[in-house]
């Protein structure tokens, strides 16, 4: 499923994935360590508040006296968060208390029976180690002080808030946080879907370069990127392989059109462009000539000298008539000792013009047999040319036209050689 996905949906998904978690774990850190210090806060505010009190009820609870020390925690009523207030001598008696008036009798008995039970658990910390006791649950926290005189302990003081302020302002945080965090992630979203371009468009460049060779099966079209990263690497080793191929299919092109001995088309390519120049000259109307050419006793060349000076002659003679054609003429090897000139566009007088200074060259031409000599050879050469009727099948007309070009040659063999003749 995953790798059906485009590269450029899972690089969205990533970096947006990747961002939405960071943003997830900071903000449960952040949340977290905001909850911790805010509580910290608040329990040392309460510490501060009771720490007051105490010190002012220090004298009322030495006389034992009750209406000072309920005047002492009236005026916790300004505060609404404060729940319960309560002071008791150092058994737990209970001497005087401030209950928030929306507190029910049976959650503030609860309460009280909750600072009892403290008051009995830590007494060890409240009255040997002079240490306050502070407690935070979900929606309450509470901080219990002894109330010292003359060195010694003489009650205890707990003022028991409630935790709305704490709770409000935590949740507050977490909305904050929460907003940032979705619109920094919507603003990452859009970055990614923008910056993962960066690293697609690379990609998808090489693919659809891909996909246009193999379909075109044109290997010329390099992509020459300059690039100094990874992808650099890849278009360059893109542009080394289309290189390498294209090469090698020039290489295979050539061997199949070309004879190896003599460099000249071979009579397959030959047979290929005279089929394309016949079209065309149906098509214009325009003539066309060929001249088929056979060396003269080329049998006895071999015989004489042996096969490799036979392939020089070969070679030479070749040589000779690319440089005695026209330059847009096609030469040939058409096999053994036997060459094809196409003549696209020429009359018969052309061709025969063509084959007169194909014979004469070569006649003239000294063959350097390199170490045996020198060696002077003829051609005998036969001329056609016509031009192809609109509803001449052209197939037919290719073989009769080298037909009647090589019975042409023949005959001039058979009249003594070293000549052309028109068939
Ligand atoms: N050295 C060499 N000889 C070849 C090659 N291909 C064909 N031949 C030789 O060409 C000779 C052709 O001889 P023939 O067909 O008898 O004709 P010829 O001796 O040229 O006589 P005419 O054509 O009648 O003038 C043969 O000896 C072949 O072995 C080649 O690639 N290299």
């Amino acid at each position: 499923m995953f790798h059906k996905l485009s590269i450029r949906f899972k690089l969205v998904v990533l970096l947006a994935g990747s961002a939405a978690l960071a943003l997830l774990v900071s903000s449960l850190i952040t949340s977290y360590t905001t909850y911790v210090t805010e509580s910290r806060a608040s329990l040392r505010v309460l510490q501060q508040l009771t720490s007051v009190i105490s010190e002012n009820m220090r004298a009322a609870l030495a006389f034992h006296d009750v209406h000072s020390a309920g005047n002492i925690l009236a005026p916790l009523r300004v505060d609404s968060h404060i729940l319960l207030a309560v002071v008791t001598d150092d058994v737990g008696k209970v001497w005087s208390q401030y209950r928030h008036p929306t507190l029910s009798k049976a959650q503030g008995d609860a309460m009280l029976q909750h600072v009892r039970d403290t008051i009995t658990a830590e007494s060890q910390k409240l009255f040997d180690q002079e240490a306050t006791v502070e407690h935070l649950h979900d929606d309450c926290m509470g901080v219990l002080q002894t109330v010292w005189f003359d060195g010694k302990p003489i009650g205890v003081l707990a003022v028991i808030s409630d935790t709305q302020r704490l709770r409000t302002k935590i949740r507050d945080f977490i909305l904050v946080q929460l907003s940032i965090s979705l619109l920094t992630l919507v603003v990452l979203v859009f970055l990614s879907v923008r910056l993962q371009a960066l690293f697609t468009r690379p990609i998808l460049d090489l693919v659809a370069a891909m996909h246009s060779v193999a379909a075109t099966k044109d290997y010329r079209h390099a992509l020459s990127v300059q690039r100094s990263d990874e992808f650099g690497e890849l278009y360059e080793g893109f542009d080394a392989m289309l290189a390498e191929v294209r090469e090698r299919d020039e290489r295979l092109s050539k061997l199949a059109t070309t004879d190896a001995l003599t460099g000249l088309a071979n009579r397959r390519h030959a047979m290929d462009v005279l089929a394309t120049m016949l079209a065309r000259s149906q098509r214009k109307g325009e003539p066309l000539g060929v001249v088929m050419l056979d060396i003269d006793f080329f049998k006895k060349v071999n015989d004489h000298y042996g096969h490799p000076a036979g392939d020089l002659v070969l070679q030479t003679v070749a040589r000779v008539l690319q440089d005695s054609a026209r330059e847009y003429d096609l030469v040939a090897r058409f096999g053994g000792e036997e060459f094809l000139v196409i003549c696209e566009g020429a009359t018969v007088e052309m061709a025969a013009a063509v084959a007169e200074r194909i014979r004469s060259s070569v006649q003239e031409y000294r063959i350097n047999l390199q170490g045996d000599g020198f060696l002077y050879v003829t051609v005998s050469l036969g001329v056609h040319a016509r031009t192809p009727s609109a509803d001449d099948a052209l197939e037919g007309v290719i073989e009769s036209m080298i037909k009647t070009a090589d019975e042409a040659m023949y005959r001039a063999k058979e009249s003594g050689r070293n000549r052309f003749v028109v068939g």
